[in-house]
């Protein structure tokens, strides 16, 4: 029956189910969502669908005549609607089943209400042949169709509404049970009015509440964008890789061998265009990809619409859809407002303020202004804090040390043990110290426990309440807590629900980093992260650093079956890189839940671990090299080192070592060039030593090689790395913003903590299983014990 050739043309962020039927040429505008099921047949002439539509499960829009059916922005149908109008509006509502001939044209605003059919047809009724043909082949519901349609035509307006309307006046409200519409089936086409309510009683609707049904008619939109996104593995480009990683066996030394230019085609560099001194080259060339799956990667990020949801991210949009909450750490660095859409979310406007807060303070305490109750400088801060608001901080106060106030001690105290707090406090004075309590909520057990001890300590000397005013800050979502806690107001540093505690080292969690490397290195640190923001924001997907690591990673991590990455930095400032994204890695992607609820059914998030090299090169590069595990690695050096001695030479063995495991891990060693190397007869008959020397090869590595590690630099890196998590999460349809795989342990704990200091029976009392009841039991009856050594 089609005369028009298929052609689907859709805007963005349009959603479009596999499994829907397209006829013909059809045009989607932005927004739209499409239900599973639906159908849309252009059988004759085009149909174009507007902007931000609506289209539930089993609709029809048919178009059987060679004009275009246009249908304009914002529409609603509802399940089961039949729509083969004449051309359609704006805000229309087409209820549950309801049906719109071919002779009608609808206006704007108009509701077709739930069974209703809008015809214009007389009251002679049909015949079988035309309902089939006007509302579909299926007899049961013609038949359906014919009552519905003759009580609704009955109350259609009368033929002089539409005489009237030809003639280009305003369409009157028809009164219920108001003259049948009379029209032959080749009648003339009838338009409803604007704001006409089709409830089988014609009414004019008076417009009121047209503000919320729009609004309410976007919450609709967002809600369907987020809980019909299907799921990465249904994904055209996903089956495709799957079947790839099968098929195309991608062996680095042929690969090598056959592309001279291997390296210029999987290499990106990244340069600040405010700061220059940025400079990251990243070459992803020793990967198992070939340009086919290469370009499959590429689509699936298309598919899964990355870059919508990197927009909604930096647009303000909550994206942290389970805690309803935006997702907004590029707000706080984006110091030269590039990003607008942010503006709209409350705090945004307090983000440049509370800087100049961390500014002022940080100065103070840097050049002696602040001292202590006795009049004394600063001379050691604690920062008290655990997760997302100490590992930041400690992991940037390392890696900046080259920058930091050497006469300035920095502690961070995390672990809830004891021992941690007390090897910290052995070594401050009470008058020269400032605590800094860094919490997010506030309520964390850890951290509230370790500051609570803090000030019995420093009370212990400083005896009077009023002096914790000049030693304790607290930097908080929380104020109230942090009030009760004893804090003053001026001590308080603020940030919003929207920093996630693993992305907070840029708000006031970064005070310890102002304090350690100053204001201004800290502002560096900030704007070099919005170097990379903006990069992200902007670059097209096989030019986005983080988008490509991202899916590098992805390809291992399900199609080549590795479960581990690890992150190598060839810098013994980055040290704790690799922890600090273990959190931000792990807790953002750990999860088998996606936005709509379902249980994936394909791996996430990777274990991330790593260390500074070469210790690794002695520790654990033996697995990576001969073990059975796929373990791709991320090796990261600066060209520069902060510390040139032995006229660089340090540098140039380290940057030898930097260079010379990728290589032997992408092109390993054959047997028989371990032979060709032995010269001892004795050896090369032993062949489980000539064996043992194999390196099979083709383990795959990024190198990130960049200037120097300055803050900008850092800021860019950790940037990359926050982007390239992102990109993951968006693909997996997970949300990766919350945490709530953290939560069931800590309420255990709480529940355990008064049983330790009870008796066995009330252990017993308590239920936990056999396993924990027995720990705890063994605890009880040797908690008293006193070991002499
Ligand atoms: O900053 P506070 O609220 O103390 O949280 C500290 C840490 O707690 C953990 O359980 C996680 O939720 C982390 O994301 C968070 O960084």
């Amino acid at each position: 029956m089609s005369s028009t050739k298929d052609r689907l043309d859709v805007g963005s962020k349009v959603t479009l189910p596999q499994d829907v039927d397209i006829r013909g040429h059809v045009t989607i505008g932005t927004g739209t969502v499409v239900h599973p099921k639906a159908a849309i047949l252009a059988l004759s002439g085009p149909i174009t669908i507007g902007a931000s539509c609506i289209i539930e499960e089993n609709v029809t829009i048919i178009n059987r005549s060679p004009s275009p059916l246009v249908i304009g922005s914002h529409n609603l149908f509802e399940v089961g609607s039949h729509i083969e109008a004449r051309s359609i509006g704006d805000h229309n509502t087409f209820e549950v089943k309801s049906r719109v001939s071919s002779q009608v044209a609808i206006g704007s605003f108009t509701t077709i209400s739930a069974g209703c059919a809008a015809t214009a047809a007389g009251t002679r009724g049909y015949t079988q042949e035309e309902l089939g043909d006007l509302l579909g082949d299926d007899d049961e519901e013609a038949e359906a169709g014919l009552k519905v349609g003759a009580r609704a035509m009955k109350r259609t307006p009368s033929g002089a509404t539409e005489t009237i309307l030809e003639e280009g006046e305003e369409g009157e409200a028809g009164e219920g049970g108001g003259e049948a519409v009379t029209a032959p089936s080749a009648a003339p086409v009838v338009t409803l009015p604007d704001y006409t309510v089709f409830t089988g009683s014609v009414g004019v609707w008076s417009g009121q509440g047209r503000l919320q049904e729009e609004a309410l008619h976007a919450k609709h939109l967002d809600y369907l964008r987020q809980a019909m996104s299907p799921l990465a593995s249904q994904l055209p480009s996903w089956s495709k890789l799957d079947q790839l990683s099968k098929s195309n066996k991608v062996v680095l030394r042929d690969a090598f061998a056959k592309d001279s230019k291997r390296f210029d085609t999987y290499s990106r560099h990244f340069q600040g265009d405010r700061n220059k001194d940025i400079s990251v080259l990243l070459d992803f060339s020793k990967n198992l990809i070939d340009e086919e799956i290469w370009a499959t990667l590429l689509s699936l990020a298309k598919e899964a619409k990355v870059e919508e949801q990197r927009d909604a991210m930096f647009n303000g949009e909550q994206v942290n859809a389970s805690e309803g909450r935006s997702v907004l750490h590029v707000a706080l660095r984006d110091l030269d407002d590039d990003f607008k859409g942010k503006d709209k979310v409350e705090g945004v406007d307090e983000v440049i303020p509370e800087l100049k807060h961390i500014r002022d303070f940080s100065e103070a305490v840097r050049n002696g202004q602040w001292t202590g109750y006795t009049g004394k400088p600063i001379k050691s801060i604690v920062n008290i804090g655990i997760g997302g608001s100490d590992l930041g901080p400690a992991m940037v106060c390392e890696a900046l040390k080259p920058y930091a106030k050497r006469d300035l001690d920095a502690h961070f105290v995390s672990n809830i043990d004891g021992t941690h707090m007390a090897e910290a406090l052995r070594v401050c004075d009470p008058e020269s110290t400032v605590f800094i309590v860094a919490s997010k909520t506030f309520t964390t057990q850890e951290t509230i426990t370790n500051a609570t001890t803090a000030r019995d300590w420093f009370l212990e000397h400083a005896k009077d309440k009023k002096h914790v005013a000049k030693h304790f800050v607290a930097l908080s979502t929380n104020v109230k807590a942090a009030t009760e806690f004893g804090i003053a107001k001026e001590n308080m540093f603020k940030f919003w629900d929207w920093v996630g505690g693993r992305y907070s080292l840029w708000s006031a969690i970064g005070l310890s980093i102002a304090i350690v490397i100053g204001y201004e290195r800290f502002e560096e640190m900030l704007r070099g992260a919005n170097e990379m923001d903006r990069h992200y924001a902007s670059t097209p997907l096989d030019q986005n650093i983080p988008v490509i690591l991202g899916l590098i990673n992805l390809y291992y991590n399900n199609f080549l079956g590795a479960q581990t990455h690890a992150i190598l930095p060839y810098d013994q400032y980055m040290h704790r890189f690799a922890d600090y994204f273990q959190q931000g890695d792990m807790e953002s992607n750990g999860k088998f839940i996606t936005k709509s609820g379902e249980r994936v059914q394909y791996q996430t998030g990777p274990i991330i671990w790593g260390q500074a090299g070469t210790n690794g090169q002695h520790a654990f590069y033996q697995l990576i090299h001969q073990g059975t595990k796929l373990i791709p690695c991320d090796f990261l050096a600066p060209i520069e080192t902060q510390n040139p001695i032995r006229g660089g030479e340090h540098h140039r063995i380290l940057l030898s070592n930097y260079f010379a495991q990728p290589e032997a891990l992408a092109f390993g060693k054959t047997e028989e060039q371990v032979r060709e190397e032995t010269t001892s007869k004795e050896d090369l008959d032993n062949s489980f030593l000539i064996k043992s020397k194999v390196f099979d090869g083709n383990k795959p590595t990024n190198s990130i090689l960049f200037q120097k590690l300055t803050p900008g630099t850092l800021g860019a890196l950790i940037a990359m790395y926050e982007h390239k998590i992102a990109t993951e999460g968006f693909i997996w349809g997970i949300n990766s913003f919350d945490q709530f795989g953290v939560e069931l342990g800590k309420v255990l704990a709480k529940k355990i903590l008064p049983l330790l200091s009870a008796d066995a029976a009330k252990v017993d009392a308590e239920k936990h299983d056999g396993s924990t009841s027995g720990l705890i039991k063994h605890y009880l009856a040797n908690a008293n014990k006193k070991t002499s050594s």
